[in-house]
């Protein structure tokens, strides 16, 4: 077993989600958002430090909070950036002290429902492959489209969601962020900088409990998660 820094993103404006705030703040089951992330963290003893990226105007706001759920233990905060690349990379240069085999986290704040079991595995695989991502396997037909038009129906049976947490060794990932910021690559997740530089990034399967909450309708899916775990389903 091998235990992890995770760079927690939460430093978004959840534009998306059309509320007027960081949907980091919104209720969830009675509990903000962010709560139910960090708490899964918290409680992982294979967790080492969980280096919190917020938008800085927020930073006593989320501390306040976060103090009064007594989930303060292992945060450390990290400033956020204009798009989540920038903020991941503030996280990499605030876990720098980490050796090249450390395994380092990055997820999304806004997937609250990852479990803990799938967090052992993926660090077990980054640790043995120098990186790893949960992912789910498709299961809609998926188009390529120019406009209206459909141009291409993807092979399916090869095609994988990708979700966070994405585990890397320490090394491979501050190399690859290294070299995107160097050449201006821009990635929507931090496997594809990875990807870019040649670097081997390995899929463990995970679970579509563990969507990101993005859009309003986001909000209904998580509120029936949670009332299906408090019934006894697996946590
Ligand atoms: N500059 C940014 C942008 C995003 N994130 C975080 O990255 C995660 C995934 O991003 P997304 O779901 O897109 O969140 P937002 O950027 O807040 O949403 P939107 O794009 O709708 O504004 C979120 O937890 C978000 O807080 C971040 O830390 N820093
Ligand atoms: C990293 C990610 O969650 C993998 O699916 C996704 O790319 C984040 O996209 P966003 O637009 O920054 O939410």
């Amino acid at each position: 077993m091998h235990s992890y820094q995770v760079i927690l993103l939460a430093a978004g404006q959840g534009k998306r989600m059309k509320a007027g705030r960081n949907k980091q703040f919104l209720m969830i089951a009675g509990t903000p958002l962010l709560i139910h992330t960090l708490r899964v963290f918290e409680e992982d003893s294979l967790c080492k430090e969980i280096l919190l990226v917020v938008n800085e105007r927020e930073t006593q706001e989320i501390n306040d909070l976060i103090r009064s759920f007594q989930l303060e233990g292992k945060v450390r905060f990290v400033s956020g950036g204009k798009e989540r690349q920038d903020s991941v990379a503030n996280g990499l240069s605030a876990a720098a002290q980490s050796g090249p085999d450390d395994i380092v986290f990055i997820h999304d704040a806004a997937r609250p429902f990852v479990m803990r079991e799938y967090l052992h595995r993926l660090s077990a695989a980054a640790f043995e492959e120098g990186g790893a991502i949960l992912a789910v396997p498709v299961k809609d037909t998926v188009k390529e489209v120019d406009g209206i038009e459909i141009t291409k129906t993807t092979d399916r049976s090869r095609l994988w969601l990708a979700q966070t947490p994405q585990a890397f060794r320490y090394s491979v990932i501050a190399e690859a962020h290294a070299r995107a910021a160097q050449e201006d690559h821009i990635g929507t997740d931090d496997a594809s900088l990875v990807e870019y530089i040649g670097g081997r990034v390995t899929i463990v399967e995970g679970n579509y409990e563990n969507f990101k909450v993005t859009t309003p309708e986001d909000m209904m899916f998580a509120e029936a998660v949670i009332k299906h775990r408090l019934e006894g389903g697996k946590e």
